[in-house]
């Protein structure tokens, strides 16, 4: 199975090696637009191949996507990210018009692909690409609650002082400081409510901090996280590519559930061979349910910026 990834960058490279090392798909091409970038990268992790066993062929290549062709899956990472004190929606003037771009070249060369949106306003990058392409939206899936669920399991696992691999937990909404949705009332310990072993005051913290946790860290390394988010990204495109079946928080496309329409936003979808295989549309309290309103209504609110480069 081949995997394009444009945009050869911190988060684009990341997945790149994950994808191989955990022999994910058999074929990644990575495409840049900066002169020898992703060649560089992919003959870089090429070069682990020997010492890790993995035998994932990645190429890279200067913005020649006729090398892309025939991808089953396409990961969209190019663009700026944001330097610490910005919020991710800051950066839509600038990427808006590369993820469009970038979203019609794919197509052009592997037109049954499937959109893996990672660029961030993520969200309302994820309905450009919908939108601007005309793809069913089953193909079309923003990458986020992924990377955001991984960090309120952290956290929690912190705060329990027990594994991570052990917790379930999810978050919801727009990938977004203020907009994300830690769902704490639903969060587990092998099976157990967290409700059981932590106090409210501390799972407010948790949920406090998995909201910031981009921030966090681009607070800390001076850009944009790369590590987990690469890793998200390839866990998402293990289950596209291997049929899993896994239930993953995307943003996808919305027509009534969670009484919303029209706005790409972070549900709990199951992802399989088809890409998003169906939406989970799940019993929200009034509270979550104001969350998620509220959420959706920022998301609304940032699409509507995209309308000049629609047109
Ligand atoms: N959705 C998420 O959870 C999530 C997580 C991390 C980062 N991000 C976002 O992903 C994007 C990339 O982050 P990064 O840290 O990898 O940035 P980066 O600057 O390290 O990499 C971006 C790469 O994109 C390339 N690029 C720019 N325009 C291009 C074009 N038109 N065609 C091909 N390549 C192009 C750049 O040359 C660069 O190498 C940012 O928008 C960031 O905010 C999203
Ligand atoms: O926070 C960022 O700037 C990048 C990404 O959206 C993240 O959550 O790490």
């Amino acid at each position: 199975m081949k995997v394009t990834i444009v945009g050869a960058g911190n988060v684009g490279a990341t997945c790149a090696d994950v994808i191989s090392y955990r022999g994910i798909a058999s074929e990644v091409v990575l495409l840049d637009i900066k002169e020898g970038f992703a060649e560089g990268k992919a003959l870089d992790i090429m070069q682990c191949a020997t010492n890790t066993g993995f035998n994932t062929k990645v190429s890279g290549v200067t913005n020649d996507y006729s090398k892309t062709a025939g991808s089953d899956v396409v990961v969209i990472t190019s663009g700026i990210p944001r330097k610490p004190g910005m919020t991710r929606e800051e950066l839509i003037g600038i990427n808006a018009g590369i993820v469009k771009t970038v979203a019609e070249n794919v197509l052009k060369h592997s037109p049954n692909t499937i959109i893996v949106v990672v660029s961030n306003p993520m969200d309302t990058m994820t309905y450009l690409a919908l939108k601007a392409t005309g793809v069913p939206k089953n193909r079309i899936i923003g990458m986020g609650g992924a990377l955001d669920s991984s960090r309120f399991r952290t956290y929690l696992s912190l705060a329990l002082d027990k594994p991570a691999n052990d917790i379930s937990a999810m978050v919801i909404g727009g990938h977004g400081d203020t907009t994300m949705i830690p769902l704490t009332r639903l969060a587990s310990y092998n099976g157990i409510p967290v409700t059981e072993f932590l106090s409210e005051e501390v799972l407010q913290k948790v949920a406090a901090d998995t909201m910031v946790g981009g921030a966090t860290l681009t607070g800390l390394l001076g850009t944009s996280a790369w590590y987990a988010p690469g890793a998200s990204v390839a866990y998402l495109v293990d289950s596209i590519l291997n049929d899993q079946k896994k239930m993953i928080a995307c943003s996808v496309f919305v027509e009534g559930e969670y009484g919303q329409n029209d706005i790409c936003i972070g549900v709990p979808c199951i992802i399989g061979k088809n890409g998003v295989e169906e939406i989970l549309d799940i019993k929200l309290n009034d509270q979550e349910k104001a969350l998620f309103a509220k959420s959706a209504d920022a998301v609304r609110g940032m699409n509507d910026a995209l309308k000049s480069i629609l047109v």
